[in-house]
């Protein structure tokens, strides 16, 4: 079993990148302009209990990090950096502390490293069950009505709220809980001393208007870099300048590889 994704081929000689979505999204989210990493190969999947992966599930971050290396390999990926958006960054932090062979970078944006406090964990791990069983139970135009209510997406307007909720309620609500409880940040370990000594180059985006995660990118040894115009779904938002930054940061760190 692997994840389904779609591939672009691109220039021999570059490195794979390869695109997780956040929860509730799939593959076709990362609408990011052709001109600026057209010439980089690029794989974008869905995760397990999305999109054409709905089918696929896990158990827990060591679960996902194995399917994410089979995934890999399967698609003869041997050299790549990781993009992760908020769960999909989740997962991409984990893997890039496991010190996989072949990852030359870590790009995570709005992406949680992890709770410190088992009180905290305890909290989100009732309020992801909460979560889940409305996904599993209630129409999800509903689930996702209130979804997009909570404080991280404080910036959508109404109109993203209403373009959003349609969106994602093309989903499987059940595959959707699954996947929300088994890579819970209640389940994730808390990655920021791992991170630190993270052997690849790590960089963090944010969106301005990300208060959540602008705030969190200062506690972290990564080199972060604000989105403009943008909230919590920085690369939705405001699409050209995430593909303009991700080739920048691309362009400088393999120039120093070479
Ligand atoms: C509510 C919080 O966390 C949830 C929101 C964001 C994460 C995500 O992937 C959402 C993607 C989207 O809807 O655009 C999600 C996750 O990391 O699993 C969280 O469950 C919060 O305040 O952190």
């Amino acid at each position: 079993m692997i994840l389904q994704g779609t591939h672009c081929t691109g220039a021999a000689g570059k490195p794979w990148l390869v695109f997780l979505h956040g929860f509730s999204g799939d593959r076709r989210e990362w609408q990011l302009p052709e001109a600026c990493l057209g010439d980089y190969p690029r794989l974008y999947l869905d995760l397990p209990g999305h999109g054409e992966s709905a089918h696929v599930a896990v158990h827990d971050f060591s679960d996902m990090h194995t399917l994410l290396n089979r995934t890999l390999l399967s698609y003869n990926i041997l050299t790549y950096w990781l993009v992760g958006y908020s769960l999909g960054g989740r997962i991409a932090m984990y893997h890039a502390c496991q010190r996989p062979d072949g990852l030359q970078g870590l790009i995570v944006e709005g992406a949680h490293p992890g709770l410190r406090d088992d009180d905290e964990r305890a909290g989100r791990r009732a309020s992801d069950a909460h979560w889940a069983a409305r996904f599993r139970h209630e129409p999800l135009e509903a689930v996702f009505a209130d979804w997009y209510q909570q404080p991280v997406f404080a910036s959508l307007t109404d109109a993203q709220r209403r373009a959003l909720v349609a969106l994602r309620s093309r989903n499987n609500g059940a595959t959707l809980a699954a996947m929300l409880q088994a890579t819970s940040l209640a389940e994730q370990p808390d990655l920021r001393a791992a991170l630190a000594e993270c052997a690849v180059p790590f960089f963090y985006l944010y969106g301005e208007r990300d208060d959540k995660f602008r705030a969190i990118a200062r506690e972290l040894p990564a080199l972060g870099h604000q989105i403009s115009h943008a909230g919590h779904n920085a690369h939705r938002e405001n699409p050209v300048a995430v593909a303009e930054r991700l080739a920048q940061i691309l362009r400088l760190s393999i120039k120093d590889t070479l």
